[in-house]
């Protein structure tokens, strides 16, 4: 063997075997030298075996993962090396390295080569080339007993050890199969943020104080906290209705924890249609208590409030009871508020005189959020969650995930527990790996001034010339200052840009047309509901 770099001087390094880099686990050092001498054995036969020796590389690997530890973050250690990293072989100028998962061998080499090539340079005093495969994982270089040996290593050790091996310590501990365990941990901490449901009691966490009201939900938000504060009389029937995670249900549940805590002599029935349903049958089939259930929810119901209404589709028996108990509410001036994904003409399977009275209550819709609303969002939840997120994460997050905020809190969920579990920070490669997100697809979308400004023209039917142009008329100043609006929010040009394409007007009318529509959306719901389709069409 021909000796290319001064192992003998690192050898000699004081405390490398004691390196805080890795844990110390019990293994069977007969097994461990096996495996390594295994992975030196190709099986091309003219490839050749490892230049050192498994004690030369197993010191190699303590050296280089203390020299790594003081180059990288902490928790980027951890997460990457300490667990997961092993030099198996020295073959010519290239220094092999086994890793325990491919998720770790693919951010290895993206983030680390240089690092592990400044490290391996600074402990051989030369120039390696590194190459990183997956333990276990069948590569072109093992034999068949080595990768027999390896599996043998990855499962766990007996409890009991030879007497000959008590008492030896190697520091192995990448060969434990756990971050598979890892990731379940952390998919099963979504699930059941995702599946926690319980909309039949009032949820304290949900309330107007951390409901985020954006341009999609102003109106929504405004109507139920003026029921919440004057219920019965403001509007006795509300119906809130939109698309599947976008905080109907939350609504609902401020509304009960507001009027509990500023009425709390006033009686609150908060369910949904299944369950409403499926305790009327408890009590008239299984109790024969058809009387009882019915006065519970006349004259003990003050407020009542059901969630996914549309669910009474199909249901003939309930769907007459609840007929009854809706007119007796309304005749004695309590307050009603349903939620559906639908609006009462488009749910099948009702009744018509179900249908008009859900017709009767007042709608209104919760939309799509927007990309600013949807960032509020991410911010408050992570503070509500202490889960730290950088400004870019949050922006990547928001950029990318659009239709739904249970689905946007389930990124913060899983980012919360990678981690904690994975101790990692989260930064935008990371998020991207875990959240599996495409920031690319997203900004294929290419938004333009002038595609902005057509959507605009397009929308108030009024040709691109005229809001491009001078005319200061009414029908076209205020498509403009829309359309001045979203080009600044969507694309940040300076106000000196922004005007130039609108026939060269000055910052001082952009920032006032900026500033107008901000304001109004705020309280005119047509114009909120107008910008807000706009953007929907871009
Ligand atoms: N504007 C908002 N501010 C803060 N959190 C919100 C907002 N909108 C929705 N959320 C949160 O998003 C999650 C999903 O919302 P919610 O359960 O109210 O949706 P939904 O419209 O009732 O959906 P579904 O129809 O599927 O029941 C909840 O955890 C809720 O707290």
């Amino acid at each position: 063997m021909t000796q290319k770099f001064p192992f003998n001087h690192f050898l000699k390094l004081d405390g490398l075997s004691e390196g805080p880099a890795a844990k110390k686990v019990d293994v069977n050092p007969v097994i461990v030298e096996q495996a390594i001498k295994a992975m030196n054995v190709s099986a091309e036969p003219k490839a050749p075996a490892s230049e050192f020796s498994g004690d030369e590389l197993r010191t190699l690997t303590d050296a280089l993962l203390d020299n790594i530890k003081n180059l990288i973050n902490p928790n980027k250690f951890h997460a990457y090396f300490a667990n997961a990293f092993t030099v198996s072989a020295i073959k010519h100028e290239t220094v092999e390295i086994m890793v325990t998962t491919s998720f770790i061998k693919k951010m290895v080499e993206t983030h680390y080569p240089d690092t592990i090539k400044q490290a391996l340079f600074e402990i051989l005093g030369k120039n390696y080339g590194i190459d990183i495969q997956v333990l276990g994982a069948p590569t072109q270089s093992l034999s068949s007993n080595a990768e027999n040996i390896l599996n043998s290593l990855k499962s766990p050790m007996p409890s009991k050890k030879p007497e000959s091996v008590k008492n030896t310590t190697f520091f192995i501990d990448e060969l434990e199969p756990t971050k598979d365990d890892l990731f379940k941990a952390i998919d099963s901490q979504v699930i059941e943020h995702q599946t926690n449901n319980n909309s039949n009691q009032i949820d304290i966490n949900k309330t107007f104080n951390n409901f985020i009201i954006g341009p999609s939900n102003n109106i929504a938000h405004a109507l139920s906290l003026a029921v919440a504060k004057d219920p019965g009389k403001a509007y006795p029937a509300l119906y809130i209705y939109g698309n599947s995670g976008l905080g109907k249900t939350h609504l609902i549940h401020a509304i009960a924890n507001h009027i509990q805590m500023h009425k709390p002599s006033m009686r609150i029935c908060i369910t949904s249609a299944n369950r409403f349903m499926n305790e009327m049958v408890d009590s008239i089939i299984k109790k024969n208590q058809s009387y009882e259930f019915k006065k519970k929810y006349t004259e003990q119901t003050d407020i009542l409030i059901i969630d996914d209404i549309h669910e009474l589709k199909n249901k003939t028996t309930t769907q007459e009871m609840f007929f009854h108990i809706f007119n007796e509410l309304i005749e004695r001036g309590k307050q009603l508020v349903f939620t559906s994904d639908k609006t009462p003409k488009e749910i099948d399977g009702i009744e018509d005189r179900i249908r008009t009275r859900l017709s009767s209550a007042l709608p209104v819709e919760i939309q799509q959020p927007d990309l600013e609303t949807r960032i509020a969002i991410l911010k408050k939840k992570a503070v509500e969650k202490d889960v730290y997120l950088s400004d870019d994460v949050v922006n990547l997050v928001a950029k990318c995930v659009k239709s739904n905020i249970r689905e946007l809190e389930g990124c913060l969920i899983k980012l919360g527990a990678v981690t904690s579990i994975l101790k990692v920070d989260i930064d935008l490669e990371v998020a991207k790996e875990h959240l599996k997100l495409n920031e690319e697809l997203e900004n294929q979308k290419n938004v333009t001034i002038e595609t902005i400004t057509k959507t605009v023209a397009n929308y108030y039917k009024i040709p691109l010339g005229d809001i491009r142009g001078k005319a200061k008329t009414k029908e076209v100043a205020l498509p403009r200052q829309v359309a001045m609006y979203l080009v600044s929010k969507m694309l940040k040009p300076t106000l000196k840009d922004n005007g130039q394409y609108f026939s060269g007007r000055d910052h001082s009318t952009v920032l006032h047309a900026i500033k107008t529509i901000s304001d109004r959306i705020k309280t005119d719901g047509l114009l909120a509901q107008q910008v807000l389709d706009i953007e929907k069409q871009l």
